[in-house]
């Protein structure tokens, strides 16, 4: 049984708080009840005090003491509550911006009450902006400034405020009374610092450290309004640290623990919600834990209460792969373990300070990073071992990080290599001008060291490296001291890159392909870093290609859509509506970075938005300029793989497909053009094509998305011989023929067709049988044939009359007038039972191709079709007797987009999707 220390007698109810204030002198602490005014004056050490020593059941909370126990006199009765250990404690900690406004404190209270754990500690941190408002009290009082009381007064408005909408009854009243009492002692103190025009750092942590007071209270209080056993508690009591350098402290763990109990076993609750950021001297001087003070007060009581897990809450998801900012597809890291969280934040990562890491890490215990803005996230988990252990090379690194305005320092020299001594020299002449080494790199041979300093710092270290090494440079022993300015680091870190070899060739590969010089390179023999340094304007561009090459998906590709007509709109649109989905199920990453029009073209280094592409192809539009589309797909990203998606009818933009693809873009396109174009480049295409690893593919040039190539491929490529393809090719020309019956007229299906978006941009290019022979040119050649275009006869149905119109228009206005030609072609067929189609045909066997208007029978299955069907027939040495047949329609915007976006997942799946 241990010593319970509570007060001489006061009423139990009563809310009676302890603050510690330096005395006038800053040497002793006065200590004080808030409530009966009982100043207690103390020399330095002597924290025990009177009745007032926290012991009371504060705020109405259901203290477990009870109002006789209370009215010990604390020198007299033993401690018979012991401080419990281990997993049945949970620690938050909620920042200012948890804590920014009364909606925001009650929603901190409801997710407090929210964790089941047995017991609970909160810390807390000031209301948001509170901390500084208390530094420039200070500031503006030791600079004689009195706009300080009015600075004062907004500190109390904006307390009192925030209380008035949180609570209400005698909670309100008590915290205001308290408030009040606060404000009136800070009056007084920021008083004396104004008249000596001086703050001790005593008397300047003591102000800045009622944030914590009020926004605890106030939680506290909340906490309390549920009926909770809650109880607050000032962390000065507990915590106690002793200063390790400048504005920094090392907590004294034996001397807080032993407090800690202390202070438990007179308010043992289930929930204590205590100030983040102050603490004690040994001497009981109050002081702060300095910057990130409230998550190390939550590490150390976490530490101190062995902690299940310390829960840091914050307003971001979790800790990101890299900057957001520059790394627009950073990845929130689901664990990280301390070595790599500690690595992250000496690179400037927003994660936790490493001391913060040290006290948690001692006893394994996890910390994890929440959202309070975003409780569905499951935040980023800091521990011993990450979760994830089934990582790959990729997995390796978790994170890159980058520190600008850096330069680099070169000291080379012949006279250098097995001279003991030489680095000592260098950096003894370094730490003279208190110049912070950042990282160092000596080759074996040691020649040269080179080490990076901040920009600021560099003169000062050339300076002292010339006039330390005068004689050395005069002799030659060294050959110079250069400065290389305008630097960056770029570190990649994980724990893991130390026993996986071929990580840091990724990192090199990566950055030799965003073509960028590397100047200096270091990796420690702890291999949680490797850190390069770049030329600075080369930083985010560094960062984003080693970022997405090892966190972007391999199946991320980079497209770029020319034509964004009926075919390239509606692809647009397809891909808006699924690329989420693939990203989700299929890991394939789909980014449109450019889409170029005849006359405008819309560039985007990371994605076009898609739900938005045609209002950014008004407001942000470039002037069209085909090769700048090009090079930017090239060389404006970070992804893997390049595409272009040509939907134009383009003889000149096809023209460039086989540079395209000796460049790595793979091409997709329902353009004919090349595949029907001269027979000696579509040869060359093609066999760039087999040679290379960069893919075409063109499925909707023929039966738009029937798979009309993919099955004459795979009965090619599994070694059937084809014999003959015949059928209907054509959907203008298919559906102008289903439809062309009773009393309409020709041109008026004509019509009909073109508005369905079936025909071609120019639809004389379908009735002149253009089309029909292109596609008919295509799969010959696809079988073997070497033939042209012109060796193709064609039957055109464009009268001879209109084939001199200058425009789609003028053809489609003169039209009608041939509609009477038409309806006695069509009367004379019908006559003899039969129907009008338009067919082609490639006869591989005698190497030739026709297109022609043929009648049928009313039977056949060409005369069964309907709307704008193809039916292709392909006859082989397997499919003989009966021809493998395809069918369906074959032209439209939604069915040929489709076929498109059809080969862009095949150039996926080619690339490594998953199937
Ligand atoms: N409509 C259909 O059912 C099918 C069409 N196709 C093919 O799809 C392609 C596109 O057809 P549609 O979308 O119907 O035509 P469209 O005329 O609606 O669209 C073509 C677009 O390409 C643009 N364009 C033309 N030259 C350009 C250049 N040099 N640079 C950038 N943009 C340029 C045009 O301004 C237009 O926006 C054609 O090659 C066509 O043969 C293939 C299968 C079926
Ligand atoms: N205009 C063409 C479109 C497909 O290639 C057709 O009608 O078939
Ligand atoms: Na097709």
């Amino acid at each position: 049984m241990r010593s319970l220390a509570v007060a001489s007698p006061v009423p139990p109810a009563a809310a009676h708080r302890r603050r510690l204030r330096p005395s006038a002198s800053g040497r002793e602490v006065v200590s004080q009840c808030l409530k009966c005014e009982i100043n207690q004056d103390r020399p330095m050490g002597a924290l025990r005090i009177g009745h007032s020593q926290g012991n009371l059941p504060r705020h109405g909370s259901k203290n477990l003491l009870t109002p006789a126990a209370a009215a010990i006199s604390v020198e007299q009765v033993e401690v018979s509550t012991y401080l419990p250990k281990g997993d049945m404690w949970s620690v938050h900690k909620f920042g200012g911006t948890c804590m920014g406004t009364p909606q925001r404190i009650q929603n901190v209270a409801d997710v407090v009450l929210g964790d089941s754990s047995e017991r609970k500690l909160i810390i807390v941190s000031a209301m948001s902006k509170v901390t500084d408002m208390m530094y420039s009290l200070v500031h503006k009082a030791q600079s004689r400034d009195d706009s300080y009381t009015e600075e004062l007064d907004k500190v109390f408005e904006k307390h009192m405020a925030a209380a008035k909408d949180l609570l209400d009854g005698e909670n309100l009243a008590r915290f205001l009374s308290e408030l009040h009492s606060d404000i009136s002692n800070l009056r007084a103190m920021l008083r004396a610092i104004y008249i000596a025009g001086h703050a001790t750092e005593s008397f300047s942590e003591f102000v800045v450290g009622h944030g914590e007071l009020w926004s605890s209270q106030m939680l506290s209080y909340a906490v309390q309004k549920s009926g909770a056993s809650c109880s607050w508690m000032d962390t000065r009591e507990v915590l106690v640290v002793k200063p390790s350098g400048p504005d920094m402290v090392d907590p004294d763990y034996e001397e807080s623990e032993k407090r800690l109990e202390k202070w438990f076993s007179r308010q043992p609750a289930e929930i204590i919600v205590a100030t983040g950021f102050i603490a004690s001297t040994a001497e009981n001087i109050p002081t702060t834990l300095k910057r990130d003070g409230s998550d190390f007060s939550a590490a150390i009581i976490g530490s101190l209460v062995r902690a299940r897990q310390v829960t840091i809450w914050t307003d971001v998801d979790g800790v990101f792969s890299a900057d957001p900012r520059k790394v627009s597809e950073a990845v929130i890291l689901s664990t990280l373990s301390y070595q790599e969280a500690w690595e992250m934040s000496y690179f400037g990562a927003n994660v936790l300070h490493p001391r913060t890491i040290i006290p948690v890490m001692k006893d394994n215990i996890p910390i994890v990073i929440r959202n309070m803005f975003n409780l569905s996230a499951p935040g980023t988990v800091i521990c011993k071992q990450p979760a994830n252990e089934d990582a790959d090379l990729d997995a390796c690194v978790k994170s890159f990080a980058t520190i600008d305005k850096l330069a680099l320092v070169n000291v080379e020299g012949t006279g250098m290599a097995g001279v003991p001594g030489t680095s000592s020299a260098i950096f003894s002449a370094v730490k003279e001008v208190g110049a912070n080494v950042i990282m160092i790199s000596q080759a074996s041979s040691e020649h040269s060291i080179c080490f990076a300093v901040p920009e600021k710092e560099v003169a000062a270290v050339s300076a002292a490296l010339h006039v330390r090494f005068r004689e050395a440079l005069a002799a030659g022993r060294l050959s110079k001291v250069e400065v290389i300015h305008d630097c960056s680091i770029l570190a990649a870190v994980g724990l893991r890159m130390a026993s996986t070899p071929g990580v840091s060739a990724i990192l090199f590969d990566a950055l030799a392909k965003a073509n960028i010089n590397v100047r200096a390179i270091a990796q420690g023999c702890s291999e949680y870093n490797i850190t390069v340094v770049l030329k600075q304007e080369d930083c985010v561009r560094a960062l984003r290609a080693a970022h997405s090459r090892f966190f972007l998906s391999k199946t991320t590709l980079a497209i770029g859509v020319i034509g964004p007509g009926l075919i390239g709109a509606t692809l647009l649109n397809q891909l808006r509506d699924q690329v989420a989905i693939l990203k989700e199920n299929m890991n394939i990453d789909v980014r449109v970075i450019g889409i170029t029009g005849a006359s405008t073209m819309l560039l985007s280094e990371t994605g076009v938005d898609l739900t938005r592409w045609k209002e950014e192809m008004q407001k942000e539009a470039k002037p069209a300029d085909l090769a700048n589309f090009v090079r930017h797909l090239s060389e404006d990203h970070v992804f893997p793989n390049k595409v272009l998606v040509d939907c134009t009818a383009d003889t000149n933009v096809a023209s460039h497909y086989y540079d395209w693809l000796k460049k790595g873009i793979h091409v997709i396109t329902p353009n004919k053009k090349a595949n029907s174009g001269p027979l000696d480049r579509y040869l060359k295409l093609r066999t760039l094509q087999r040679a290379s690893y960069t893919h075409y593919f063109y499925e909707a040039t023929v039966g738009a998305g029937l798979p009309i190539i993919s099955t004459l491929r795979g009965l090619l490529e599994t070694g059937d011989k084809i014999l003959r393809i015949e059928g209907i090719f054509s959907g203008t020309l298919s559906y102008i023929f289903n439809n062309f019956e009773g009393t309409r007229s020709f041109s008026d299906v004509v019509a009909e067709a073109k508005e369905a978006g079936y025909t071609e941009p120019d639809p004389r290019d379908d009735l002149s049988g253009t089309d029909v022979a292109r596609k008919v040119i295509i799969l010959a050649r696809e079988s073997g044939l070497r033939l042209e275009l012109s060796d193709i006869p064609v039957e055109s149905l464009v009268p001879e009359a209109l084939k001199s119109c200058s425009s789609p228009n003028e053809f489609m206005q003169k039209l009608p007038s041939f509609d009477q030609d038409w309806a006695r072609q069509r009367h004379e067929a019908e006559a003899a039972g039969e129907v009008l189609r338009y067919v082609g045909a490639v006869d591989v066997l005698n190497g030739k191709g026709r297109v022609e208007l043929q009648r049928y029978k009313r039977d056949h299955p060409f005369a069964q079709l309907s709307g704008s069907d193809n039916i292709i027939a392909f006859t082989t040495s397997r499919y003989k007797e009966q021809p493998l047949i395809v069918r369906g329609p074959g032209a439209g915007a939604e069915v040929t987009a489709g076929g498109v976006f059809c080969d862009i997942l095949r150039l996926a799946s080619y690339l490594g999707a998953p199937s």
